[in-house]
């Protein structure tokens, strides 16, 4: 039980048997165990930490990377010829092999009978078959071995805050962590939902002086600068009250929302008068949010008034001409009566978007390191807080120098602008990334994410991704907003490789990961050339140690062996040895203490980057070096976001990023809660979905095209996580093949022929397996990712919606920049606050705007309908009709149909119910075209039939 409360449990073979996710061993629960897999490994008679070999009792050291426990010994016989050449705990993959086989020969089957009747359809057909089975595999090669984790609170409680020897106090050992957020317009991002988000981040349960929390105005817009100002303030009400009463979620909208017994599990007396105090404070701080943009223009528009007063006066004393035009700015003022210095409605020079200075304000001090306890209730306080710890974490309001002719990369360039920032503000060795409207879920979030990086080996963790939830979707999840397949199959999935994708929002960052560094340990390459195998090959062969093992410090981290000049990232070379930084010491103090931290050296058997330089009292000195350093000067001259930080020069940075850490040969994890960690929003009508999936579309092909991320120049990435990768990145060229597909049916409609000859038995018998296999697969999938058959189909249909409207695009629009070098705009997502009308919270969903994407699903919707009818008509005036090609037909266009269904629901906006007129025209219209198109080319048996009856 040395563990930090963690447990790798593998999806057991009690699930279903005989299939891909299952069978062998599966529990490999490391340490402290809470779920079923546990009863599993004791019912084998084995404790947790022995090893799973038959008749062996050895420590099991998990030496194989699916995680099985298996004494080093063991592992090594397993790996000879003689024990089959693979760990025993990798072994579902046999099963993977029936299913290729049964895809393989569907496919050789298709292949070697053409149709000879219409070898254009054929040919079309099977080379897109081909695809798919390529592409399915793609799919499913890394989903051998999926991972749930699970963490244990009072482990890491245990460990870092209770009292001990080195530590008598029981003070909170746990390591500093600095939060982002990030805005970019008060316009489309709404100030109230970043105040909440904001707010639930300062309530959050951790220790207060070991938290920061960094919000970017990417907008630098006085809105959003004031409105931090009213959070601020606010959350002194606020955070006492969710601390004193345990109030969950810490988002006081959503928690005012809520539709349940807020009185469940509460007992306090006071509760109730105290919730009303604070509910009633709540909706004021909402009304003087609301009212910030009118008291911003009626205070400029006064101070404007009043200048240009002045002016005018100046200019008659001057004796100037009255009559002349007076230029006068019509700036932004702050409430003291300065000029703002962010952007103004005006955009002026040096106060437009990309055009001012940078901006810091830290709006909460950093807090005492004792606690502080509150008073009682009286006109100031809203609450009686004498025994909460009324302290607030350090809150700061940045936004970063713009100037035009400088590329400020958008959300990658706002979060490195932060990290160095931060680095000399607080310097927390982690780094929570939060979008403005994703707001903190589940108040022991950080620590669940602390669990994994403070674990044993967690050294080489470099971020712990949360999956992406949402509020506000509408109950059928039109859109599969929800997203489950990506976010509870394929992240845990790739969580049993290296790790899950970098998603942009509710992940923990290893600050030093960020930096370049490369985690311990990481010369054990990955890969033939890396694995035990071909190691002790060369062992035999040399009959000497392995130099690797001896020469590598265990703890320390490795400066990625890149031209990386690490100094220059953490300091700006320019302040000098004098200068003070972080914390009012010598730099050179400061880098060695940061060094001696990053080797793992002097921290008290901490381990290695968990320590935090310690915060002194901040200082004016200390915030200008800040705000230097998010000067675009300074961006420029630096190598941030090339190999370091978020990486720039992709519309999706998060996957970018993700993907160099993992190339270094760092290690992610997924955390899943049984209570979502944070939740946010997305948009739920079909063109602000559809232009969503373009960006991330178009991220993917990025990925595959640029040669800065080369996918296969990856040095130190394990093969599956690659694969995993490189689907990503072939993914939306599958759409090219998808539409193609799609319109097959239809053709076959049309021409009366079918994609084979006749439905023969072979054909139909291997049909049928393949999509039983299929069918068996997705049902696996729900199974053990708990996801709903529900959640399954709409994933389905929106893959084909979007794969033949937003994906395509994205390959056009990939293209061109490869080959044009046309640069692709990032158009902001657009958030709904509270939606206006409380009677029809699903407002938006029944918006309809205009979007060229939505061309070829529109057509194919079209042609099918179309087809359907012809191919009816056909059959039924002709003397022989092939019944089986027509069913054949119709199958596939329906089937094409049922997937844009929710399409077709979109595109009829709010009215949802058709017209009757629409369908009487769509009939009439369908059985037109179908008798034109008998006149025009008749089916060919009924010429045949004609010549025998009229010779
Ligand atoms: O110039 C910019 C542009 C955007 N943002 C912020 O970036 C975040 C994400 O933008 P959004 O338009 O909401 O993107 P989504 O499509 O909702 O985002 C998903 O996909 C993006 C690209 O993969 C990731 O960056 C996001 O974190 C992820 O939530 C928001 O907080 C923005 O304020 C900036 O700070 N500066
Ligand atoms: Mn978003």
């Amino acid at each position: 039980m040395d563990r930090i409360g963690l447990n790798q449990a593998r999806f057991g073979p009690g699930f279903i048997s005989g299939t891909i996710f299952t069978g062998g061993f599966n529990s490999v629960t490391r340490g402290h165990v809470i779920d079923c897999s546990m009863e599993k490994s004791e019912e084998q008679g084995k404790s947790v930490n022995e090893c799973m070999m038959k008749g062996c009792d050895e420590k099991a050291i998990n030496p194989c990377d699916c995680g099985f426990k298996i004494c080093r010994e063991c592992y090594l016989d397993c790996l000879s010829s003689k024990g089959g050449g693979h760990c025993p705990g990798c072994k579902e993959l046999i099963l993977m092999v029936i299913r290729f086989a049964a895809l393989g020969l569907f496919l050789a089957w298709r292949i070697r009978h053409p149709n000879r009747e219409a070898m254009w359809l054929w040919g079309m057909s099977v080379t897109c078959e081909v695809w798919f089975a390529f592409s399915w595999l793609l799919d499913q090669l890394p989903k051998l071995c999926p991972v749930n984790r699970i963490t244990d609170l009072s482990v890491l409680k245990d460990r870092y805050e209770s009292p001990n020897l080195r530590n008598p106090k029981g003070r909170s050992d746990l390591p500093g962590i600095d939060v982002f957020v990030s805005t970019a317009d008060p316009e489309k991002e709404p100030p109230l939902v970043t105040a909440n988000t904001i707010l639930s981040i300062l309530a959050v349960d951790y220790p207060v002086e070991k938290l920061a929390c960094y919000l970017s105005d990417d907008g630098g817009a006085l809105l959003t600068f004031e409105a931090l100002a009213e959070t601020a303030s606010f959350a002194r009400t606020w955070v006492p009250f969710c601390r004193k009463h345990s109030i969950e979620p810490r988002n006081p909208e959503v928690y005012f929302g809520q539709k349940k017994d807020f009185l469940k599990n509460k007992v306090r007396l006071d509760f109730v008068r105290e919730r009303r105090r604070v509910k009633r404070e709540y909706d004021e701080f909402k009304v003087r949010i609301n009212s910030l943009p009118e008291s911003i223009r009626r205070r400029s528009d006064a101070y404007n008034a009043h200048e240009e007063l002045r002016a005018k006066k100046k200019q008659m004393e001057m004796g100037g001409n009255l009559a002349e035009p007076l230029k006068v700015v019509k700036g932004i003022w702050m409430s003291d009566g300065s000029h703002w210095p962010g952007t103004w409605s005006s955009a002026e020079p040096d106060h437009s978007r990309g055009d001012h200075a940078g901006i810091i304000q830290a709006m909460l001090a950093p807090p005492n390191s004792e606690p502080v306890y509150g008073s009682e209730a009286d006109a100031e306080n809203l609450i009686d807080s004498t025994e909460v710890d009324i302290r607030l974490p350090m809150l700061v309001y940045v936004s970063r120098e713009k100037r035009p002719g400088y590329d400020h990369n958008k959300k990658a360039g706002a979060m490195n602008a932060l990290v160095r920032t931060s680095a000399i503000m607080s310097n927390g060795p982690f780094i929570l990334n939060l979008d403005c409207d994703h707001y903190i879920h589940n108040s022991l979030a950080l620590r669940e994410g602390m669990c994994f990086m403070l674990d044993r080996g967690g050294d080489r963790i470099c971020y712990v991704q949360f999956p992406q939830r949402f509020e506000g979707i509408d109950p059928s999840d039109r859109y599969a907003n929800h997203n489950t397949v990506f976010f509870d199959v394929s992240m845990r999935a790739y969580d049993g490789l290296q790790g899950p994708m970098y998603v942009g929002t509710g992940c923990i960052f290893r600050r030093i990961a960020l930096y370049g560094f490369s985690p311990p340990r990481a010369t054990e390459h990955h890969g033939w050339f890396g694995s035990r195998k071909f190691k002790l090959l060369l062992r035999k062969k040399a009959k000497e140690p392995n130099p690797e093992e001896i020469a590598l410090p265990v703890g320390g981290y490795e400066e990625d062996n890149d031209d990386l000049d690490i100094e220059s990232l953490l300091l700006p070379k320019r302040f000098g040895n004098s200068t003070s930084l972080a914390a009012s010491i010598p730099v050179a103090e400061y880098q060695g203490r940061l060094l001696q931290d990053l080797q793992g050296k002097g921290n008290q058997g901490r381990p290695a980057g968990s320590l935090a330089v310690p915060r002194e009292p901040l200082d004016a000195a200390t915030v200008a070096e800040a705000i230097s350093v998010i000067s675009c000067f300074y961006e420029d001259r630096t190598e941030w976001g090339k190999r370091v930080g978020w990486i720039y020069g992709s519309v999706t940075e998060d996957v970018v990023t993700g993907y160099r850490m993992h190339n270094r040969g760092w290690r992610s994890i997924y955390c899943v809660t049984k209570k979502d960690a944070f939740r946010g929003t997305a948009p739920i009508n079909l063109t602000d979905r559809l232009h969503q999936v373009l960006r991330w579309a178009t991220g993917s092909v990025e990925i595959f095209f640029s040669k800065n991320n080369a996918l296969f120049a990856s040095r130190r990435m394990k093969f599956l996580q690659r694969v995993a990768y490189l689907n990503v990145g072939l993914y939306p060229f599958t759409s090219m093949f998808l539409i193609v597909y799609c319109f097959l049916p239809a053709l076959s409609l049309f021409s009366g022929q079918f994609i084979v000859q006749s439905l023969n038995v072979t054909f139909l018998v291997l049909l049928l397996l393949v999509s039983l296999s299929l069918c068996m697969l997705a049902l696996l999938e729900i199974k053990w990712s708990g996801i709903t058959l529900h959640d399954w189909w709409r994933n389905e249909q929106f893959w084909l919606i979007g794969g033949t409207s937003a994906h395509p695009a994205a390959v056009l629009q990939g293209l061109l920049k490869v080959i044009a070098g046309v640069d692709i705009s990032f158009t902001l997502t657009s958030k709904s606050a509270t939606p206006d009308d409380a009677e029809d919270e699903f407002a938006d969903l029944y918006i309809v705007k205009w979007s060229f994407l939505m061309l070829p699903p529109i057509t194919i919707m079209m042609i099918n309908m179309i087809a359907i009818a012809v191919g009816s008509a056909r059959t039924l005036y002709s003397p022989f009709p092939e019944w089986s090609k027509l069913l054949g037909g119709v199958f596939f266009s329906f089937w094409v149909l049922c997937h844009l269904y929710p399409f077709a629901k979109g595109l009829m906006g709010r009215s949802g119910r058709v017209p009757t007129i629409v369908y009487v025209w769509s009939g009439l219209l369908s059985i037109t075209i179908s008798l034109l198109w008998i006149n025009i080319s008749p089916p060919t048996g009924g010429h045949q039939g004609l010549r025998f009856e009229f010779p």
